[in-house]
Order: C-alpha cells, then structure tokens, then sequence
C-alpha cells in the first residue's frame, strides 16, 4: 500500500513558515494547511468555528484545544490518502497528542531564527487578508507598492506584527511549543534549522525532504515486492 508523507513546521512568528512551506508544496507535491488560513476562512464565513475563533483572536489568545482538533482533524479527514504539511498545527502539546492519536507524523521541521531578524522582517510584512498571500517589502514585494499581485487589492500590516507585539508574541511562542518540540524530539523526528536567510535553510530542508522521500518509496516498494 502506498505510503503517505506527514511533516509539520513549526516556528516563532516571522521564522518563515509559510514561505517555505510554499516551497515545500510545491517541490514535493504535498497539501499544504495551514491553521490560520482555516481561521480566517472560517471567520470570513462566519461558520461555527469562526465567530468561536475570532473571540480568541482578537484578544491575541490561542483558539482553545478542541476547537483546533476538531477543525484541523476534519480537514485531515478529507486528505486520509494524501501527503501532507501542517503549519500552526499543533500548536500545544495537547493538539499534538490528539493529532498523534490519528496519525503519526514521518518529520517535523522547527525553524530557530534569532529575535532581531524576526523583528526586521514581520515590520515589513505585508499581506492580502482575503487570500493570506505574504509579501515583504525587501525579499519579495509585490509588483505593485502596496497592491496584492493576483487581485490588485491593498495589502495590509497587521497589528501584532508591530515590534511591540512581538517580543510577547515570542515569549508565548516559546512556553507552549517547547513542550511540542520535546515530544517530537523523543519520538525521533525532529529536525532543526538555524539561520537569517531562508534561501540558504532552504536547500537543507530540500535534501532532507528528497532523502526522506525516497527512503519512504523504497521501503513501499520492497514492501510490495514478494
Ligand atoms: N493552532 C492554532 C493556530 C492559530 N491560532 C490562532 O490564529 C492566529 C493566526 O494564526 P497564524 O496565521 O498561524 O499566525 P500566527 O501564529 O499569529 O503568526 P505567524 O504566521 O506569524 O507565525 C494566531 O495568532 C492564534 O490566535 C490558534 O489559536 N491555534
Ligand atoms: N528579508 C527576508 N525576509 C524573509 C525571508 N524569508 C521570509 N521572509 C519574509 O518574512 C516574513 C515572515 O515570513 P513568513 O513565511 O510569513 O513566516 P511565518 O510567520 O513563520 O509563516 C514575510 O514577509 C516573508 O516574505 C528572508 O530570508 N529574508
């Protein structure tokens, strides 16, 4: 039987998650979810989990435990023969419990990128609400100075990307994912990556990806061999 690839990412806020990932899906073909984008579409929907969500949210909370399982592990449902990358999910240690309870990840990739860089990029981060497309003044603006490429809509700057937001933001960050990061470390799938520059992690994360891939296609087929 086939065997699927179940990665996560994980990192601080402005660590370069979800420009990566992109890279991810795209290079290796696997589905790309992404929590705050299910959020956000659930609140501009105005569904159960959305109106529940936004109460968080705007507080600058964490959407409890069981909202998040429940939303993340029914979209997984849909994906049960599929490869697939998480990002913001699990973001506690509970949710990786409940996610492991259903399926068990092949790797987790945690991004360490120093304070001052996440500072620097997340004031010149800008994005299409509507869509989640991510722009940064520096390594890769929009076409247009302030205008989404695809839509030609404004793009804004959201509030908690302000360096003052940003050192709590962190603090948090650090306190719920370490005990995540343990877990992942024990079970032997933990993979760290340290640097300024996403281009240069990149090609690291890309042969770990290729390596890990075919090692899974190998075994798949000397498991069918007779
Ligand atoms: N497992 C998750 C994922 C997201 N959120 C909520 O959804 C918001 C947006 O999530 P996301 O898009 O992943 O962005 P952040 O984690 O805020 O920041 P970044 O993309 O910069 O990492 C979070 O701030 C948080 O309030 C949550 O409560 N639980
Ligand atoms: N200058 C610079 N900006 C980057 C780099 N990698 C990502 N970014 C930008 O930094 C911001 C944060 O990246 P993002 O992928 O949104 O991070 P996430 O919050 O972890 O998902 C975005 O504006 C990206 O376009 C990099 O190597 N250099």
């Amino acid at each position: 039987m086939a065997k699927f690839f179940r990665a996560a990412i994980m990192g601080p806020p402005g660590s370069g998650k979800g420009t990566i990932s992109k890279r991810i899906a795209q290079s290796f073909g696997l589905q790309y979810l992404s929590s705050g984008h299910f959020l956000r579409e659930g609140i501009a929907a105005n569904t159960e989990a959305g109106v529940m969500a936004k109460t968080y949210i705007e507080r600058g909370m964490l959407v409890p435990d069981p909202v998040m399982t429940r939303l993340m592990l029914s979209k997984l449902e849909q994906l049960s023969s599929h490869s697939f990358l998480l990002d913001g999910f699990p973001r506690t240690l509970a949710q990786a419990q409940a996610l492991n309870n259903r399926y068990q990840l092949d790797l987790v990739i945690s991004l360490n990128i120093p304070y001052e860089t996440l500072k620097e990029r997340l004031s010149d981060r800008w994005i299409h609400p509507r869509s989640g497309r991510v722009y940064n003044m520096g390594f890769n603006p929009p076409q247009v100075e302030g205008k989404d490429d695809v839509t030609g809509e404004p793009l804004i700057q959201q509030d908690d990307d302000k360096p003052e937001a940003l050192m709590a933001r962190l603090r948090h960050y650090k306190e719920v994912a370490k005990p995540v990061i343990d877990l992942y470390k024990s079970l032997g799938i933990l993979h760290s990556f340290s640097g300024t520059e996403t281009d240069r992690i990149w090609p690291y994360i890309n042969s770990l990806l290729s390596n890990k891939m075919h090692t899974l296609a190998q075994d798949a087929h000397q498991s069918q061999t007779p």
